[in-house]
């Protein structure tokens, strides 16, 4: 949940301020309960904004403090340019809200304040209505949630470990477009970082790890492609990874991969699955975003629905559409979390269905390709992509579903079978999607996140392409 401040604006006479003070009071305890009971951590201003300095140091006071939205709140009449004043101090995202009571003119208090900002160029949203409405605050909480996902990506570094991969120009953004629309920085890191690491790690945690897979997730070992030996060379790039992450302070990430390590070293499959798995085997721990293939803009997708989901998040390839029942196979070597599997917080429960089959011919360095099928349930779907040098998101709301063992089974095989697989039902007609959709990669997190990734959108400066059949 967020950290909102509230800071209620009055009136500058102060006779009038004095006859109303005890009503915006009231107010203002109802608003701040009520969100505080959604979860949110509720930063009030010290008093109501009744003159120009205090506009400035109450803002500043809510600002140091530091939130996620300041909610400027009008249960009242109130002196325009204290909004104006405020907003000077609070370097982040503003809501205006305002009650409908015809006792007190607060609407025309929040049309007012909203007209001069306006009037300046500075960007807020508006809401009405009472604190009671469950679905007042819901809204609140949908802008509060988006501007903390997207504060969080401002300072943020991803770590591009190795490069473009395989000519995938949709793997590859402009650093300094990163930075000026997102606030991140990227940091480039050799692939020779994993092998070195890999091979110097403790050969003690290797064989732990190796056994606690063994013992939780169905190991097919061949002796050629999947030997114990590969696997935890894996298992070491994973630990490679874990390194590179804490040294050098690293957000989110991405490997390229393919061709290198894949050729002649082993699959990232291993590495990239359980860096965004919610644990390992030495428990829980915070889910990593990491991209294959070095894939900036679906990591920087990823990282968003991360921070607004706060769940693992999908990363495929659009693999195959299977016409006659009309789902994707999302589908792609080694990438999804074991999370998706079941979706359970006990990672046996997850493994129990997850297969680590010796990779297939496209990767001869060989290792375990990580086998599972998502588990059914509705699910946010898209990805930014960039037209004619311009971010916009594509998002769509779908669904995962998951079928008899034999359909299953069947449906798997007509791709590659060893990759993990998800069944998707697009809220949007095959021909719209494949005429429109600007990579091949799709990313998913449950639930309908639609509201939140629109509004984190409109703070980023990003467009929307929203995909329906409506
Ligand atoms: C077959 C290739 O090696 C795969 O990596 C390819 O299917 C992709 O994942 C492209 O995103």
């Amino acid at each position: 949940m967020a950290r909102i401040g509230v800071i209620s604006i009055s009136d500058g006479r102060d006779y009038v301020h004095g006859g109303i003070a005890g009503f915006i009071r009231t107010a203002e305890d109802k608003l701040a309960d009520r969100l505080g009971a959604a979860g949110h951590t509720v930063i009030r201003g010290s008093a109501p904004v009744s003159t120009n300095t205090l506009a400035t140091s109450v803002a500043r006071e809510v600002a140091a403090v530091g939130v996620d939205l300041t909610v400027l709140h009008y249960a009242v009449w109130a002196f325009p340019h204290f909004t104006m004043l405020a907003a000077g101090s609070l370097p982040g995202p503003l809501l205006l809200l305002s009650n409908v009571d015809p006792v007190q003119p607060g609407m025309v208090g929040m049309l007012a304040a909203g007209g001069a900002l306006d009037q300046i160029g500075r960007e807020h949203i508006r809401l009405w209505g009472d604190p009671d409405s469950a679905e007042l605050i819901i809204q609140i909480g949908v802008h509060a949630k988006a501007a903390a996902a997207v504060a969080s990506l401002r300072g943020a570094t991803f770590g591009r470990i190795g490069g473009r991969p395989m000519g995938m120009n949709t793997a590859v953004a402009n650093t300094d477009q990163w930075q000026r629309q997102f606030g991140i920085d990227v940091e480039e890191i050799d692939q020779w970082e994993i092998v070195r690491r890999a091979e110097l790690a403790d050969a003690g945690e290797k064989v732990k790890a190796r056994e606690w897979l063994e013992q939780h997730a169905n190991v097919h070992y061949d002796g050629e492609k999947l030997t114990p030996a590969l696997l935890e060379r894996q298992i070491g790039s994973y630990m490679a990874m874990r390194e590179l992450i804490d040294e050098w302070n690293l957000d989110f990430t991405g490997i390229k991969g393919q061709p290198e390590l894949t050729q002649y070293f082993a699959t990232m499959d291993i590495a990239e699955a359980l860096l965004n798995d919610p644990y390992d085997w030495n428990g829980p721990k915070e889910s990593h975003v990491c991209a294959t293939e070095a894939d900036m803009d679906g990591a920087l997708t990823m990282q968003l629905f991360k921070q607004i989901a706060h769940t693992p998040v999908l990363f495929a390839d659009v693999r195959h559409y299977h016409s006659d029942r009309d789902i994707w196979d999302l589908c792609n070597s080694g990438q999804h979390a074991t999370w998706f599997a079941a979706r359970s917080d006990d990672p046996a429960e997850n493994l129990a269905r997850v297969h680590l089959y010796p990779e297939v011919f496209f990767f001869p360095a060989g290792g375990a390709s990580v086998h599972h099928l998502a588990a059914p349930g509705e699910m946010t779907l898209g990805r930014l992509t960039r037209k004619d040098g311009a971010y916009r998101m594509q998002l769509m709301l779908g669904s995962f579903e998951s079928y008899d063992e034999d359909t299953n089974q069947a449906l798997m095989k007509q791709s590659t079978f060893e990759w993990p697989h998800a069944f998707a039902r697009l809220d949007a007609p095959a021909e719209m999607f494949l005429s429109r959709f600007g990579a091949n990669h799709i990313h998913a997190i449950p639930g309908d996140h639609r509201a939140t990734v629109r509004t984190a959108c409109s703070l980023l400066g990003v467009t929307l392409d929203e995909f329906t059949r409506a």
